[in-house]
């Protein structure tokens, strides 16, 4: 090769979780990462980054200093003392509002639950309001600084859903909005349209999915085959008091015949049967499953059907915790979200992984691969990417400790951990040298 994007050298830990071309990892292997480990005394491990911005070697220092001999190199980083992971995903976010629902959270605190301050008008409903009212700009310009701050954190490939909008016009601007940060480059994006996302104001159940069916998904499919949008997936917020099961179905279902892949909201407050039905349709992913059935984890396990575990939010809401373990145990492919979202306030993954482990009883192992190559899975992405392996997307966090549970195990400042983050070979944040 006469040149390269990206040498990193020295690397302690080469922690690639997967290396046999793995598309997800279940039961015991979750918790089995494969991890290159210099030994004291011994050399390094060296990535190479092609000019394409994928990877294209990993080897010992020594072998990639006589296979690369000539070989130039438009970056390097000096990974001495320091362990790369593959960059973080996020597999669950609602990044794109307007409106400040700080006061929320002190109701929360002093006793209200979800469903009152949704049905008192607040919650989502606030936040349609003023997403309807901003502009595409104001909304570019707020998601843009929220992808900055989750590539901070170590996120390079996050799924990002409309919502906010509940009508055509709005549901297609945040569409184009999440459109432009992906032109942008700003991290890899997995596009969500979710206009099932609340019942609006003044409207029933019933009147919703009429409109979703007759008029916003007939014109989000117009948007897609004229080239205009790129979307993925479909989501519904299949729940009691919002779309039950049967209405869910008809939008998922709906989705799938214009090609989108199923990947929505499920036994949250309570057992609606979600899970059963996204196995039936052989959803993508799942989300939230803190009140899902035995049965409905036989099911997933079955259609392997990624579940998106999302611990701010019943750390946030006080909701009883998602069985895991038992998912874990029958087979289900767990994968881990942030939920950023107004009600449950974070970015970033590591936090994320860290209550996973701490509430959830993941280990940190099992917390990793469920948000890398688990939650690629989620996003139908894990052919290109969630493992450090030969020809997959160069997405890296690099971190400044010996051992790469210090991401995990320090709570917060992550400024200090992370030593730098690439997105296809491009270095795209890079700590400050005090
Ligand atoms: N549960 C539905 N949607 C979000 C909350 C959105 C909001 O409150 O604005 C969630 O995943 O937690
Ligand atoms: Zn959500």
């Amino acid at each position: 090769m006469e040149s390269c994007k990206l040498l990193i050298a020295g690397l302690k830990q080469v922690v690639q979780v997967c290396k046999n071309g793995e598309r997800m990892l279940v039961g015991d292997a979750m918790n089995d990462v494969a991890i290159m480990q210099s030994e004291d005394g011994n050399c390094g491990y060296s990535i190479v980054v092609d000019s394409d911005g994928n990877i294209h070697d990993i080897d010992t220092d020594k072998n990639i200093n006589h296979k690369y001999n000539g070989t130039q190199f438009e970056k390097s980083i000096d990974g001495r003392g320091c362990c790369v992971i593959p960059g973080l995903v996020d597999a669950h976010t609602h990044p794109v509002w307007a409106g400040d629902r700080v006061h929320e959270f002190a109701m929360k605190l002093a006793g209200a639950s979800y469903m009152e301050v949704h049905q008192a008008g607040g919650g989502i409903h606030y936040t349609v309001e003023h997403t309807r009212a901003a502009s595409e700009n104001e909304l570019y310009q707020l998601l843009k600084q929220r992808l900055t701050s989750m590539v901070k954190c170590g996120t390079t490939l996050v799924e990002c859903k409309s919502g906010y909008g509940l009508d055509t016009e709005s549901e297609l601007k945040m569409l184009r909005v999440i459109n432009q940060a992906k032109k942008n480059k700003i991290i890899d994006i997995s596009t969500t349209y979710c206009g099932a996302h609340a019942v609006p104001k003044g409207s029933t159940s019933e009147e919703m999915v009429n409109d979703i069916i007759t008029n916003q998904l007939p014109k989000l499919k117009q948007e897609i085959d004229s080239g205009k949008l790129q979307v993925d997936n479909i989501d519904v917020f299949c729940e009691k008091g919002v779309f039950n099961a049967q209405q869910t179905r008809k939008i998922l279902e709906e989705g799938v015949k214009m090609g989108l892949m199923i990947n929505f909201h499920g036994d949250e407050l309570s057992d609606s049967g979600s899970a059963k039905l996204g196995a039936e349709l052989k959803a993508q992913a799942i989300s939230h499953l803190e009140e899902i059935s035995d049965e409905g984890i036989k099911e997933m396990s079955k259609s392997h059907s990624v579940a998106v575990i999302l611990p701010t939010t019943a750390y946030i809401l006080r909701l009883k915790a998602p069985p895991v373990r038992k998912m874990i145990k029958a087979g289900v492919p767990v994968a881990l979200g942030s939920d950023f979202n107004p009600n449950a306030y974070c970015m970033s993954m590591p936090v994320v992984m860290h209550l996973a482990c701490v509430n959830f009883h993941m280990t940190m192992a099992e917390a990793l691969t469920a948000s890398t190559i688990n939650a690629a899975a989620a996003l139908g992405m894990s052919d290109t990417h969630g493992s450090l392996e030969v020809g997959k997307k160069a997405n890296f966090v690099i971190i400044d400790a010996p051992r790469w549970e210090h991401l995990v195990y320090q709570f917060g400042c992550h400024d200090d951990v992370i030593k730098a983050v690439v997105l296809g070979g491009d270095i795209i944040h890079m700590k400050h040298s005090t």
